[in-house]
């Protein structure tokens, strides 16, 4: 019960910003429109056909990807129609020869979108084969004749760039790790009480605002127990301190032993807590604090060698539906109220 789903979902998130490769099909889109107006007022039809359709394939992927917000598939159609439209380029030597230069932009994009490993696997492939292209004699594959010099290095050159590239990335995706560790780390101190590890007030109130709409949905029934110490003050004044933390830490532990799994218990304040006991009516949850309270009657915590006895008394509210949380949770600090006054030790109402 005591998790939350913001980390959940920070963990599902890829490393790779959707908008960004959704960038991509666009600046690809306009740039390869505008090389294949280039190219027809150049009489280079066949060239000016292959990048108006890699400008229409662009088209789709950014209609794909506003449609169904599938960015895995339009990862794919961006960097394999890239991937085919510079075997193109490199196969028919584009305008003047040039067509090779162009095999630098398939580094970094390939290593953005497919990260890391899967981005160097690719980028292996993509070269190979351009490789095979470039060196393969003309009698088998008629191809433009490159200058050796210029073959070998454009190869280089192309390594180069994709080392750099590479290691960008890798720093990009360990920054990434960081930030969510990090952000992970605030998330835990922003929900979690650091002394005991239990929720804390505010995911308290999380979990219960989600029970509640449950209750209203499924009619089930939902109750608190808000339950305080008694007379902790005591055990601060004659263990210390650090015994009342001891005292608090052992309570919280044979609280969460004791609730079911869709039970939750919190930490609402110094030393009370609240228990949320989803599809449970209030004579339940009387019968499970109970058991709780039963265990706690002859339970001592040992604390630096001298043994420490704690009571607790306990209000509960079985939530209805035209109730507020707060209205729910004043009720039950009512019922903790009598508790109190009627000799502690005790859980109202009485069932
Ligand atoms: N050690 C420790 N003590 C705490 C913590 N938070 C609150 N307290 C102490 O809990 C005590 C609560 O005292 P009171 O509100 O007078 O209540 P009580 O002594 O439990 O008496 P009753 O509730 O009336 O039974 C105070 O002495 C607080 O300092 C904590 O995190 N650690």
């Amino acid at each position: 019960m005591n998790t939350l789903p913001e980390i959940d979902d920070l963990k599902s998130k890829n490393v790779t910003q959707p908008h960004v490769i959704a960038i991509f099909v666009l600046v690809g889109m306009c740039i390869t429109a505008v090389m294949a107006i280039i190219a027809f007022y150049n009489n280079n039809n066949l060239l000016a056909a292959v990048l108006m359709m890699a400008s229409f394939i662009y088209f789709i992927g950014y209609f794909v990807y506003k449609t169904f917000q599938n960015t895995a598939l339009i990862s794919v159609i961006i960097l394999y129609s890239l991937y085919l439209l510079m075997f193109y380029l490199v196969y028919t030597g584009g305008v003047g020869n040039s067509g090779p230069l162009w095999i630098f932009m398939v580094a970094p994009v390939s290593l953005f979108i497919h990260g890391f490993k899967r981005g160097l696997f690719d980028i292996f492939i993509f070269i190979t084969i351009v490789g095979v292209i470039m060196f393969m004699p003309t009698d088998i594959i008629a191809h433009p004749t490159y200058n050796t010099e210029f073959k070998l290095r454009l190869i280089y050159s192309f390594l180069t760039v994709t080392f750099l590239s590479a290691l960008y990335e890798y720093s990009r995706q360990q920054s990434f790790k960081h930030i969510l560790e990090l952000t992970k780390e605030y998330q835990k101190l922003a929900y979690f009480d650091p002394l005991t590890h239990l929720s804390n007030r505010r995911d308290a109130l999380r979990i219960l605002k989600r029970e509640q709409a449950r209750m209203l949905r499924t009619k089930e029934p939902l109750s608190v127990a808000l339950c305080d110490i008694d007379h902790f003050k005591k055990v601060n004044d004659n263990y210390g301190h650090n015994a009342g933390d001891a005292v608090l830490v052992e309570l919280a532990n044979i609280f969460s032993d004791s609730i079911r799994k869709q039970d939750c218990v919190a930490r609402w304040g110094g030393e009370e807590f609240l228990f949320i006991f989803p599809q449970t009516s209030a004579k339940n949850a009387y019968i499970i604090t109970e058991k709780i309270k039963q265990k706690m009657q002859d339970h001592l915590i040992h604390y630096q060698g001298q043994k420490i006895k704690v009571t607790f008394s306990m209000g509960i509210e079985e939530l209805h539906s035209n109730q507020s949380i707060d209205e729910a949770i004043n009720s039950a600090d009512k019922y903790l109220y009598q508790a109190k006054s009627s000799g502690r030790n005790q859980i109202h109402p009485k069932f």
